[in-house]
């Protein structure tokens, strides 16, 4: 235990306090300036004192000199054996590599194979009428130097130099017996040579009158190919090599330190440390590195650019992780080229029959190849980039699975009424393109009536599952169970609305929207909902953080800046290295995803375009039908009924007892302080949009102009007024139709 004591202030040093650390002393606060008065022995004034660490003093022979070692003597316990097995673990090499275990690194290296010999096979092959041609050129050559070759092989002319000499040095036994030894070669050479021309030219002959045409053509093609062979010049190579040469590079520790050196990270007497070898990992190399003290992985993620530069590679080929053992850890793979510029292929949705919402499906890959797979359960999605990176096309990836499930209900609103999410009426519950009225139908109105349908559903959800009896729903949540089954009607729910923006700008509902959407994103998940929002703006104006931040899942695709990523992922996360405005424009379809799941990282989605995304939706809707589980739009069933009338029912609830006839603007300003976040924003509206917005409401009702009683600016415009009569008797066609339906 440590003990604090009073110590006597005197003019003398205390004991120990000269370079103490073993004693851990503290020297007395400095007194007060001005006269002291000396103390009694014993006394102390207050805030004198000496804290001691720790209890055991050693005695002052073992105070630490200067220079002394401070570190704790190394093995000063045994290590448990716990210890010693956790230390051997984590030392231990895999028996194999991880490319011959691994079957992703296997596939990966079955890949760069088969694009490599592939790539080479195919240069050659555009080339064999040049190789052809040259071939064709060197034959004459070839035959001078074949029958060359062949009459100084015969004339024995490799034994010529060594004759001569014996000829210079006049050592004529040593003549004698060369020239007989070259006399008996020629000899024996010279039969075979008249032997082979003869059977050769006998073949010739034979081949010549005897052999079909595309024998004799594949012989000629063969004599002139080795004829040419022969005769190509030495220098000039007659196979051009295939110059597709990968930039591939081995990444050395030399390199490595290079680079981080480079890049400010360390210096020349600190050095890098690599806890573990540097080693391939699929199309690339990884290389864990400890930094320096005080250096940090985020100082790394400020360096990356400088950090590619060093290896000598682009910056797109760098990827940092974080290690959580340590924050000075950086784990960071270099790939060979790079990987966000090769497309995934075609989602595997299109040969799936049918896919569960309720597990993870596949939906791109990672920078290094490996599947991603997501769930949308219980959490909302937030999309963004710039036109035109695949927002729409990866956004739809996720729907289009959703509509694969027979069993999950699909809402699905875009804002800017573009072709790609049309198809989606062959299976969605409510749809609605675009902001303008078409066909009768006003697909914000829509918009507005879905979301309080829904809102009203997830109300009732929270209700239901928690009166439902415990061998049903035990955890008091929605399960795959009680989601399928129709008696219970609390199918899982993907709610899409892309092109937000659109939407919450809208100058009358705008806010209505934006305030259903926040509701939804926050509450709704837990109960089976899931909000999808996608965007090109996301910025306050046209996309609040109010709604931005009730998404639990953010997947960025390149923007225009490090700002603008942040305003996607959220902040902090350019501090852990995401970073969507380094993405390039050749990267479609990529983005960084964040909050899925415990790792943020890049998802390259697979691509399904307009015919695939049709296919895919034509066998939804059939799968759909076969179950039974068409719904709402998809199934040609009247609009949101239930939640258009609620302006009806809220109508009735705002009207006085004694009341028959009333204003409309009168009725605005109640239906506001009754349902302030449904009717707020039109209460604020100028007078004439205020009367035409609830004209417009109830116009679906048979409620007409000349029924409603508007007086705008003072200026009474329809005498009669509102009334009950009209009201009740809606409410009781509407509950007609309702009972019939
Ligand atoms: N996963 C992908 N793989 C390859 N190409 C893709 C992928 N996703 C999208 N693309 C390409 O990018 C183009 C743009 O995609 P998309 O329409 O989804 O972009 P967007 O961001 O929604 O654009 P806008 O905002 O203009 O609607 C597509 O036409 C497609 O060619």
């Amino acid at each position: 235990m440590s003990e604090i004591h009073v110590i006597e202030q005197s003019g003398e040093e205390p004991d120990g306090t000269q370079n103490s650390l073993g004693s851990a002393s503290v020297l007395p606060f400095p007194a007060k300036k001005g006269k002291t008065e000396p103390l009694a022995p014993g006394e102390a004034r207050p805030g004198e004192w000496e804290a001691e660490l720790p209890d055991e003093q050693p005695d002052n022979d073992g105070a630490v000199a200067e220079g002394d070692p401070v570190d704790p003597p190394k093995h000063e316990f045994p290590p448990s054996i716990a210890e010693v097995i956790e230390a051997k673990d984590k030392a231990r090499r895999p028996v194999l590599p991880d490319w011959l275990t691994s079957a992703q690194q296997r596939a990966a290296i079955a890949k760069w194979a088969a694009g490599h010999y592939g790539q080479t096979t195919a240069y050659h092959l555009v080339r064999t009428p040049v190789y052809s041609a040259k071939l064709l050129a060197y034959a004459p050559r070839g035959a001078v130097r074949w029958v060359g070759a062949t009459g100084r092989w015969v004339s024995d002319a490799e034994g010529l130099p060594v004759r001569l000499a014996a000829v210079r040095t006049e050592d004529a036994g040593e003549y004698l017996k060369l020239s007989r030894q070259r006399d008996a070669r020629v000899k024996l050479r010279s039969i075979i040579a008249t032997l082979a021309s003869v059977i050769g030219l006998g073949a010739a002959l034979a081949m010549w009158v005897l052999a079909p045409a595309w024998l004799l053509t594949l012989a000629l093609i063969a004599l002139t190919g080795a004829l040419g062979w022969v005769g190509a010049p030495a220098d000039r190579p007659l196979i051009d090599a295939a110059k597709v040469k990968f930039r591939h590079r081995k990444l050395t520790s030399d390199i490595v330190t290079r680079a981080f050196l480079a890049a400010g990270l360390t210096k020349p007497d600190q050095g890098i440390a690599f806890p573990q070898p540097i080693r391939q990992d699929g199309d690339g190399w990884r290389v864990v590195v400890d930094l320096p003290y005080g250096k940090t992985f985020s100082d790394a993620v400020k360096k990356r650019d400088a950090l590619a530069s060093g290896i000598d590679v682009a910056e797109t080929q760098v990827f940092l992780d974080r290690d959580t053992t340590s924050s000075r850890r950086v784990s960071m793979w270099v790939a060979n080229r790079d990987p966000l510029a090769v497309p995934t292929g075609r989602t595997p949705l299109l040969g799936a029959d049918r896919v569960d919402f309720w597990k993870p499906f596949p939906w791109g890959r990672d920078e290094r190849g490996v599947e991603v797979e997501i769930s949308m359960l219980w959490l909302s999605l937030l999309v963004g980039a710039v036109p035109r990176q695949g927002k729409t096309f990866s956004a739809r990836t996720i729907a289009l699975a959703a509509a694969l499930d027979p069993y999950v209900r699909l809402y699905v609103f875009d804002g800017k009424a573009s072709p790609d999410w049309r198809k989606f009426s062959m299976v969605a519950h409510r749809v609605g393109f675009g902001t303008v009225p078409q066909g009768g139908v006003d697909p914000v109105m829509h918009l507005v009536n879905s979301l309080q349908e829904l809102k009203a559903d997830v109300e009732d959800r929270y209700h239901r599952l928690s009166e439902l009896p415990l061998h049903v729903c035990p955890e008091g949540k929605l399960t795959p169970t009680i989601s399928r089954d129709k008696k219970y009607g609390m199918p899982l729910v993907l709610f899409v609305v892309d092109e937000v923006q659109e939407y919450l700008m809208h100058p009358v509902h705008g806010k209505t929207i934006l305030d259903l959407l926040v509701f939804l994103a926050r509450v709704a998940p837990a109960v089976g909902v899931s909000v999808m929002t996608a965007t090109q703006k996301p910025d306050d104006t046209a996309c609040p953080s109010v709604l931005r931040d009730q998404h639990q899942a953010r997947f960025a695709l390149r923007v225009g800046a490090y700002q603008v990523s942040e305003t996607i992922l959220g902040a902090g996360s350019y501090g852990e290295g995401l970073d969507a405005s380094r993405l390039l424009k050749s990267h479609k379809g990529v983005g960084l995803l964040k909050g899925m799941s415990d790792d943020a990282g890049i998802v390259r989605t697979y691509l399904a375009d307009g015919r695939d995304a049709e296919t895919i939706l034509t066998r939804a809707q059939a799968l759909r039908q076969s179950e039974g589980t068409l719904s709402g739009d998809a199934a040609g069933e009247a609009p949101a009924d239930a939640a258009l009338a609620t302006i009806l029912d809220d109508i009735a609830a705002v009207i006085g007892k004694g009341e028959t006839k009333i204003w409309s603007e009168t009725i605005v300003d109640r239906l506001a302080d009754h349902r302030p976040e449904v009717y707020g924003p039109w209460a604020e509206m100028d007078p004439k949009p205020k009367a035409e917005q609830l004209t417009a409401a109830l116009k679906p009702y048979g409620i007409g102009t000349d029924q409603i009683g508007r007086r705008i600016d003072g200026k009474t415009v329809n005498k009669r007024g509102i009334e009950r009569a009209h009201i009740a008797k809606a409410i009781t066609e509407r509950n007609k139709k309702r009972d019939a339906g």
